[in-house]
């Protein structure tokens, strides 16, 4: 039996986990998703904590959550688009489509946006949820349901990239190394920035920066703006100031070394939220006639552009997953990313079992089969199209030249276990079935269980 457990915020500091009513699809143009994945962004924390964001204020009981991806289980009779067993990410805010910003093409503005986990509206921490197709965007093979419920701060960052016009060959520099900092960093790569600076005051975020995006990281210091910005630019080489600056980090400090650190006639973007109202420097935009823009959620193309990042390799966000926590969990995980211990956590479920609880889940273990370059789970004899909710997810494996003779290089995607495909003998020591669908397929599972070419035959019939 599937469940619509959610993890729901009653006051600051308090939260529940309540069995509500499965949600049913309102209009014939949309779809009812299960949800797979979570990421906890700093707003859930916040409310977690605080119980407000500005004037949104938690005043009664709301389901947490807006970053997930999740697979498709009923689709509405006018939809065209998807289909039952696709796996997509979900844009979580829903405009009225029909008033002026709506119409202008900025629905990200829509006054009476419809926005999970922002009161009073619940979230995406629960068993299902009921979009509107146009809202859910279909992942590629490639791309993992862990990598889709990344899809949204990556969406927050393009638009902000966006805002900000980075051409190629600009200079850039992105204010805060979170999440939406690092991943603004990567999308302005992306876009052909060649000089990136990433600033934070916590040297393990800026290290972790320079693996990611960022060409240059810079500690700021407790000094003037105008100090930490000229060592910035002199640290990237940059002098008369950056082509872009981009606020991350919502901090006074940093929104005031950035007007410092903008060349004339450059761009500044406002994408973090700290503060309402701060001293600025408007001396300094003045006469450098710079361009200062503000950046909110994501509009039209956003989404698409996030996924085709994902899918093309450009940004890789899987480097930004810490780890991945049952259901049950999710108060522990809030823990540890408001304590700072992690880059983006995620929630699995709650219909989603990791590989962890595989042997005391008390349900047969699917058996994996591959059929072309696609991995299909299978549940006692019958074939079930799509990874059924319980069934955890693996991220993408490629096969290695020569290993899967009819797979060749194409990517695969096992539908059994948790982190690796270490799940795949597992599986067999708990009495799965692992089987190829045709020539060459179960050399290749066989062959990424760690089993050497000539033992493949044999072990190949040991797994079944
Ligand atoms: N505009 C939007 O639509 C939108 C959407 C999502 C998040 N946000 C905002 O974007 C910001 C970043 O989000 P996040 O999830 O990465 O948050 P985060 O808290 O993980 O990251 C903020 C970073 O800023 C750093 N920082 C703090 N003070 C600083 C200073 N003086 N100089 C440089 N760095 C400093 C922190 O150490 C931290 O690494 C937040 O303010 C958040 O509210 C905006
Ligand atoms: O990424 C989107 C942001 O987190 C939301 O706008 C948040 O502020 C919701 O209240």
């Amino acid at each position: 039996m599937s469940s619509n457990l959610s993890f729901v915020l009653n006051k600051p500091g308090d939260v529940s986990f309540e069995e509500r009513p499965k949600p049913t699809i309102k209009t014939p143009h949309d779809v009812l998703v299960a949800i797979n994945y979570t990421g906890i962004c700093g707003s859930d924390v916040h409310y977690w904590v605080h119980g407000a964001i500005g004037k949104f204020v938690v005043k009664d009981p709301m389901v947490l959550g807006h970053e997930s991806a999740g697979t498709i289980v009923e689709i509405g009779e006018a939809v065209t688009t998807l289909k039952v067993g696709d796996r997509v990410a979900l844009e979580p805010g829903y405009p009225c489509r029909r008033c002026q910003n709506c119409t202008a093409g900025k629905y990200n503005l829509c006054p009476d946006m419809v926005f999970a986990a922002t009161p009073p509206y619940d979230g995406t921490l629960a068993g299902y949820w009921v979009a509107p197709a146009d809202f859910c965007f279909k992942l590629p093979d490639n791309v993992s349901q862990q990598e889709g419920a990344l899809i949204e701060p990556l969406a927050v960052a393009v638009h902000i990239v966006k805002q900000a016009n980075v051409k190629p060959g600009n200079s850039v520099v992105v204010m805060g190394a979170g999440p939406v900092g690092l991943l603004c960093a990567a999308v302005a790569k992306a876009y052909g920035a060649t000089k990136i600076v990433s600033v934070d005051i916590v040297q393990s975020k800026l290290d972790f920066a320079k693996d990611f995006a960022s060409t240059h990281i810079y500690t700021s210091q407790r000094i003037a703006p105008e100090e930490n910005a000229k060592a910035l630019l002199e640290l990237a080489g940059i002098p008369d100031g950056a082509d872009v600056v981009i606020d991350a980090s919502g901090a006074e400090p940093s929104i005031q070394a950035s007007i410092h650190a903008v060349k004339v006639g450059g761009h500044y973007v406002q994408g973090g939220m700290g503060k309402s109202d701060i001293t600025f420097p408007i001396m300094a935009m003045c006469i450098k006639e710079m361009t200062v823009s503000g950046s909110f959620r994501y509009g039209p193309g956003d989404y698409s552009l996030a996924v085709e990042l994902v899918a093309s390799g450009k940004v890789d966000v899987k480097k930004l997953i810490t780890g991945t926590v049952e259901f049950k969990q999710a108060e522990e995980a809030f823990k540890k990313v408001k304590e700072g211990e992690a880059i983006k956590v995620l929630i699995a479920g709650p219909n989603e079992t990791l590989l962890s609880a595989v042997p005391s889940c008390g349900r047969p273990l699917p058996r994996i089969g591959m059929e072309g370059s696609s991995v299909h789970t299978w549940h006692d004899a019958e074939r079930v199209p799509v990874r059924p909710p319980w069934a955890p997810e693996i991220p993408q494996i490629k096969i290695r030249e020569g290993l899967g003779r009819a797979c060749g290089e194409r990517s695969v995607w096992p539908s059994l276990g948790g982190a690796s495909f270490d799940a795949v003998p597992t599986a067999a020591a708990h009495g799965g079935h692992v089987s190829g669908h045709h020539a060459g397929a179960a050399e290749a599972l066989a062959l990424l269980c760690g089993i050497a070419p000539e033992q493949t035959q044999a072990r190949k019939s040991a797994l079944g």
